[in-house]
């Protein structure tokens, strides 16, 4: 067995060059007495095409790990790395990296389909391409109809899955999503949740969901266990991963 805070890649899925690798990292927030460790030391790394959970307890450092392997933020300690996404270049990484944050996101003066083609526009796409773009990644989530409502006239499931279409508009090689799930009802969140996993497999984007709900953990390839800002393995705690490989049977 693996050194606590370790996940074997092979576990992970690592079929290729990882997209993002931590190698003991680590982030205490605030010094002295009062520092917390938020992650202690984690090695891991997520493989192209991977479906990741890492599932834990509030508090436990999921949110953390996430910002870390989206560039966000910086450990404290060791290293996080994108050697498959080109290397370390903050704005590089951004282009290949989506975020789906657990709480409404989307901008409330601007129309849906403002609100998923903005992205695009900021990345230079042009206006005309940028709201094609926007369009057809609605259409894949079958949100069509909801491009021209405003952000306060959706509903919260309706709302997550059009920042999902956000995200994936850009088509990223890595979606991270943190807790998309957190506030809706367990129905809509599986509803949420398989649009999400249907759209990245769709583009060969390899994705890493944090949750807290052992029941949505089901629905991914690959579950990473989260205490106390370790990672644990997951025979410790809920038997054999049924896909060691990190893939789902076909
Ligand atoms: N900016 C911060 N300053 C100080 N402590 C923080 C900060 N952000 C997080 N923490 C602490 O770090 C630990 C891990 O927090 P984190 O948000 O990563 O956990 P989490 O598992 O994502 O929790 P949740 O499921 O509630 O979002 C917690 O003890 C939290 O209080």
């Amino acid at each position: 067995m693996a050194a606590p805070g370790t996940v074997n890649p092979r576990r992970a899925g690592d079929t290729g060059t990882p997209l993002v690798r931590c190698e003991s990292a680590a982030r205490t927030y605030g010094k002295g007495p009062g520092a917390v460790v938020a992650v202690h030391g984690l090695t891991c790394a997520v493989g192209p095409g991977t479906r990741v959970c890492v599932v834990g307890p509030s508090g436990s450092g999921k949110s953390t790990l996430l910002h870390l392997m989206a560039g966000l933020d910086r450990p404290t300690a060791g290293r996080v790395s994108h050697p498959g996404l080109g290397g370390e270049h903050a704005e590089g990484l951004a282009r290949h990296i989506g975020v789906v944050f657990q709480g409404p996101s989307l901008l409330p003066p601007l129309t849906v389909a403002e609100n998923v083609a903005l992205p695009l526009r900021i990345d230079g796409v042009p206006e005309d391409e940028a709201d094609t773009r926007a369009y057809a990644a609605l259409e894949s989530l079958g949100l069509q109809a909801l491009a021209p409502r405003l952000p306060d006239e959706l509903s919260a499931g309706q709302a997550q899955r059009v920042a999902v279409a956000r995200v994936l508009a850009r088509r990223p090689r890595l979606v991270l999503a943190d807790e998309p799930t957190g506030q809706l009802d367990h129905a809509t969140g599986r509803q949420v949740l398989s649009v999400l996993l249907a759209a990245a497999q769709e583009l060969g984007a390899a994705v890493l969901v944090t949750t807290h709900d052992p029941r949505m953990a089901r629905e991914l390839d690959v579950r990473w266990y989260m205490v106390d800002g370790r990672l644990v393995q997951p025979d410790a705690e809920a038997g054999p991963d049924p896909h060691p490989g990190g893939r789902a049977a076909p």
